[in-house]
């Protein structure tokens, strides 16, 4: 469980996993300076003006030398070869948030073992310094051993062989990954933020490539068509986080309502897609899931209104087109956001409602590996509290509840914080119902009217 152990500005995931994960980087960087020091330090023995000094004295100091410095070095790699390996298992435990980290741990690992494949080309030379088998030369042994260890004479001389600096930079992407965007994220977000309502909706600007909000496809306007609900409602909130605003609602749907829902979507599922950007694909790797258009009956019209009526009837949202998302055994969602940072281009989810509406499974929580676990015991009834290795926050698909948060700040900008995944269903059938509420501020023109 994430215990803000290590370091934990801003409840991003600094907390001993931080530091498991950068494990590998930071013996990989003693290795390399080690190997700059060694190659500095030792080169002095091949000046012309100590030359046949050294060529005395450097079997005995070799005798010295040697047996820590291959300790040291054998110390590091086994260091580094545990961190690696350990972050490939747990990346590959989660089998989700790390998938982007995954393949450079790997490399970063593969790349380090195979320094010992140096081992036979290196050890005889070392050997031939030691026994001084040239009689008096041993600094030409020494200048052999110094070129393997670097990159390869055209190149640079002076760097270390080019296997410990790529297993260097290798380990550099998972750390830039989890610690270094996340953290530029949390303390610079207007480095990421868009410009200022006032720039985007100028009346005077051609209107761009935008998010149509009247596309009733997509969109669910209030178009005034009546409709009834049970007088029956009544939820229960838990405040998870204020910043973002991250709710627990209990009993959000009535379990009639989410049957319903269940009925009318059972002949409509098709497989979930993912958006990068440009195209919609199905991509099973990222999303395995199918998920079906909800009609706008009377059940999903009071959803609607609930939603709106949860978020204060804020003017200038507008909730999209609901969808059942059904997850089967193995079915999952990467770690994602479901902001895009599209409020330039006409809107944005602002929030997102994550309802459980069948919940007949194992696995399948939704994961928030950048929150931290909240203190209380309460909690345990909602969230997985058993650890197992997780990061940050999973709750757990209950039927009829649901998870509430918000996407953006009010700046427009989205929080790094609610990066979430639908963990990957092991057994039975989970469904979920995503009500999302865009924002679109209204247009202005220049003068701010
Ligand atoms: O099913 C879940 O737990 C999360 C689903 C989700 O994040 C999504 O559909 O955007
Ligand atoms: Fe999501």
């Amino acid at each position: 469980m994430a215990s803000g152990l290590f370091f934990d500005p801003r409840t991003l995931i600094f907390d001993h996993r931080t530091l498991l994960r950068t494990a590998p980087l930071i013996t990989s960087t003693c290795t390399l300076w080690y190997s700059l020091d060694q190659d500095f330090f030792l080169n002095a023995f091949l000046h012309p003006n100590h030359r046949t000094r050294s060529n005395e004295f450097l079997p005995s100091y070799f005798r010295a030398f040697f047996g820590f410095g291959t300790a040291r070095v054998l110390a590091l790699l086994t260091l580094t070869l545990t961190g690696g390996g350990y972050n490939i298992l747990t990346e590959k435990r989660s089998g989700l948030g790390g998938s982007a980290s995954l393949p450079w741990y790997t490399a970063g690992t593969i790349l380090a073992a195979s320094h010992l494949l140096f081992v036979p080309a290196v050890a005889p030379k070392v050997q031939a310094v030691i026994e001084d088998s040239s009689k008096g030369s041993s600094t030409k042994d020494l200048e052999g051993w110094l070129t393997i260890h670097r990159v390869p004479k055209p190149l640079m001389a002076s760097l270390p062989k080019l296997s410990t600096l790529f297993t260097w930079a290798l380990y550099l992407i998972p750390v830039y990954i989890f610690i270094l965007d996340p953290l530029v994220r949390g303390f610079f977000p207007t480095l990421l933020a868009p410009p200022r309502d006032s720039d985007l909706f100028d009346d005077s600007s051609a209107p761009g490539p935008g998010i149509n909000l009247t596309d009733d496809s997509f969109i669910s306007p209030e178009d005034g068509v009546p409709f009834n609900c049970p007088s029956t409602e009544g939820y229960r909130v838990h405040l998870l986080s204020r910043e973002p605003l991250i709710i627990y609602i209990e009993n959000f749907i009535s379990e009639t309502e989410a049957n319903h829902i269940l009925e009318m979507s059972v002949n409509k599922y098709t497989p979930s897609i993912v958006y990068d950007g440009q195209t919609e694909r199905v991509d099973p790797n990222k999303r395995l899931s199918d998920r079906a258009l909800l009609d706008r009956d009377d059940t999903v019209r009071c959803l609607e209104d609930r939603a709106r009526a949860f978020q204060g009837w804020r003017p200038d949202l507008y909730i999209e087109r609901m969808w059942a998302q059904r997850y089967n055994a193995s079915g999952h969602y990467r770690h994602h956001y479901d902001w895009a940072g599209s409020l330039a281009r006409g809107g944005d989810r602002f929030s997102t409602f994550m309802v459980y509406l069948d919940a007949d499974c194992e696995g399948g929580g939704t994961n928030f590996p950048r929150l931290r676990m909240p203190d209380g015991e309460g909690w345990c009834r909602f969230l997985e509290c058993d650890g197992k290795g997780e990061m940050g926050v999973t709750f757990k698909p209950i039927k009829g509840n649901a998870v509430f948060w918000e996407n953006l700040r009010a700046d427009g900008t989205g929080y790094p914080e609610t990066w979430h995944a639908a963990f990957p269903v092991t057994k039975g059938t989970k469904v979920g119902l995503n009500v999302w509420s865009w924002y679109q501020p209204k247009r202005r023109n220049r003068s701010g009217r």
